[in-house]
């Protein structure tokens, strides 16, 4: 069974100090959210956990391994790089959208986002090492079927990104609701999904319906493990079987 330990990242008071004195330069702000995405991802993927960027002013991780003291570490080294702070909430379920509904009500009854006193709270607890498994973290890399093919080298680069967008949202609403699972755009055409237990048939209820909707082919590789970067990597090498031998599911 999944035990899954995210970590909701949430800027601090970050609304306010973006228009403090006064509006800032927005090219400054995009710079800012992506060399922070960037810093977290190598902090957390140091350490075995994985980073997806959500809305950048909250992002999501997948933190199984990673302790408390871990925790603060990542926030107070951002503390020391950054104009602003970062609060970690951390909670573990076996279902990914219940962990992250833990993380975000912890996060919530310390304040608001908005709260200039409410900065750089640590709440929550990690999965004791003793409890861990290796069947902890699963991760389903979802592609798109010849997507430089179909769209890449054929469309307007706009309309490549309305296509891979609306696949995006209709797995990432379905996974949701069927299985509890958290879906995450990482780029290209490609979607990370952070698993409940979920089958075969599950998988392929999944891709049959976002055919259907949106038409849009995908296929993807599952893998299970300890920590999100194992689970990760065996999704990544079940997803070349799927290309190797022309099938929608994989399991690594
Ligand atoms: N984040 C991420 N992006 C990837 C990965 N592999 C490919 N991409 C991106 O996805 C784009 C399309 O690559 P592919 O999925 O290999 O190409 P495709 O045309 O869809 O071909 P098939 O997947 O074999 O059907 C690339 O340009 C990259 O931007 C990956 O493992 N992770």
């Amino acid at each position: 069974m999944t035990n899954t330990q995210l970590t909701l990242i949430q800027i601090d008071n970050y609304g306010p100090w973006t228009v403090t004195p006064e509006p800032r330069r927005e090219v400054d702000l995009q710079t800012l959210q992506s060399r922070l995405y960037a810093d977290l991802s190598q902090l957390f993927g140091n350490r075995d956990g994985y980073v997806f960027f959500t809305r950048f002013d909250n992002m999501v991780a997948v933190t199984n391994g990673l302790d408390t003291d871990s925790h603060a570490l990542i926030q107070e080294s951002i503390g020391n790089r950054y104009p602003v702070t970062i609060s970690l909430s951390v909670a573990v379920d076996p279902s990914p959208a219940s962990a992250l509904g833990v993380a975000t009500d912890q996060l919530q009854d310390a304040g608001s986002a908005q709260d200039r006193g409410r900065t750089e709270i640590l709440r929550g607890d990690a999965l004791p090492e003793p409890e861990r498994h290796e069947e902890d973290v699963q991760i389903a890399h979802f592609d798109v079927n010849n997507a430089t093919e179909k769209y890449t080298d054929r469309l307007n680069e706009f309309d490549s990104f309305i296509n891979i967008e609306q696949g995006y949202a209709e797995l990432m609403q379905y996974m949701r609701k069927a299985h509890d699972s958290l879906s995450f755009f990482v780029g290209g055409d490609n979607i990370i999904a952070v698993c409940e237990d979920v089958d075969v048939a599950g998988y392929r209820d999944a891709i049959e319906h976002v055919r259907e909707a949106v038409d849009v082919d995908l296929k993807v590789g599952v893998g299970t493990d300890r920590t999100a970067q194992a689970a990760g990597m065996a999704a990544k090498h079940a997803l070349e079987t799927c290309r190797e031998e022309n099938i929608d599911v994989v399991f690594g």
